[in-house]
């Protein structure tokens, strides 16, 4: 299937999407293009844990996920955060469908490190045709990152912007789209608004991109070295399309860019 967008939620903004989000995302629809949601929710993640005082540390970006605390992820992404997603689809008319890993069989994992970082996967397959079917009836997924063990038991804990990035890859999609609380990648304070795998590398080193921007461009070019055409880092407190473009910051492997 063509012109999959795969569109990843941030946790930061999810509470504060604006109305022309959701517009652009009907927009998209209306122009043949399929867009494909996957949200994250640290942040309510972080709320919940807080009020029920367990202690949780992140280990190089990845929240480190016992038993108790992956009981706590499922009941925020899966739960509440997927819903509130898909009523706001709704409310805007436009036919959404929440899923988890296990759903379909969607995503399955196997742990990427469990001595370190507990019940944290690392995606081993994705369902395409259970998205294909559902995009070609005109559902827009709303995809929770959380995985299936292969064993039909466990359950995995994944990064959004990670899963955002397989999904892309699995689907073949045009472009994955992090929509997040900046917006874009800043240097100064300033949008880039265009760069390049090798210039992102060099970002990370000399320390101006860091945190939470780590793992949405680590995907990024993830997705690019796939075969992916583009990924952008957009903000969702503007209008996601200006007209029929998108404004944030594009990142394109190195020979593209420089055409
Ligand atoms: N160079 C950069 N440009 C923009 N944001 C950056 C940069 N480096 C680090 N960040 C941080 O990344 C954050 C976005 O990631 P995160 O908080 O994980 O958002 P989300 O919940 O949308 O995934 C920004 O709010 C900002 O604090
Ligand atoms: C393994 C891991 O760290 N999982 C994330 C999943 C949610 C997420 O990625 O949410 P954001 O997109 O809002 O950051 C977590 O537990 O917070």
């Amino acid at each position: 299937m063509k012109n999959i967008i795969v569109i990843k939620c941030g946790g930061s903004m999810i509470d504060t999407l604006s109305d022309d989000f959701f517009i652009g995302i009907k927009k998209m629809q209306e122009t043949g293009f399929y867009p494909v949601i996957v949200h994250g929710g640290g942040p309510a993640i972080n709320d919940l844990l807080k009020d029920l005082q367990i202690q949780s540390e992140f280990v190089n970006g990845l929240r480190k996920t016992t038993h108790e605390i992956m009981e706590v992820v499922e009941m925020v992404l899966s739960g509440t955060i997927t819903n509130k997603l898909v009523r706001k689809f709704q409310k805007h008319g436009i036919s959404s469908i929440g899923i988890t890993g296990s759903d379909g069989g969607l995503m399955y994992a196997k742990p990427k490190d469990l001595e370190t970082l507990g019940l944290v996967g690392e995606i081993t397959r994705v369902n395409q045709k259970f998205l294909t079917d559902l995009l070609s009836i005109g559902m827009v997924p709303v995809i929770s990152p959380i995985a299936i063990g292969l064993n039909h038991e466990d359950y995995y804990n994944i990064n959004a912007d990670t899963v955002a990035g397989e999904i892309a890859v699995a689907l073949n999609a045009e472009k994955v789209i992090f929509v997040t609380d900046v917006p874009g990648v800043l240097k100064d304070n300033e949008i880039i608004e265009k760069t390049t795998e090798s210039e992102i590398l060099g970002f990370i080193d000399d320390g101006t991109i860091s945190g939470g921007m780590i793992p949405k461009v680590m995907a990024a070019i993830h997705s690019l070295n796939s075969g992916m055409k583009e990924a952008m880092i957009v903000s969702g407190h503007k209008p996601l399309l200006d007209g029929v473009q998108i404004k944030g910051t594009t990142i394109k492997k190195e020979l593209e860019a420089v055409k």
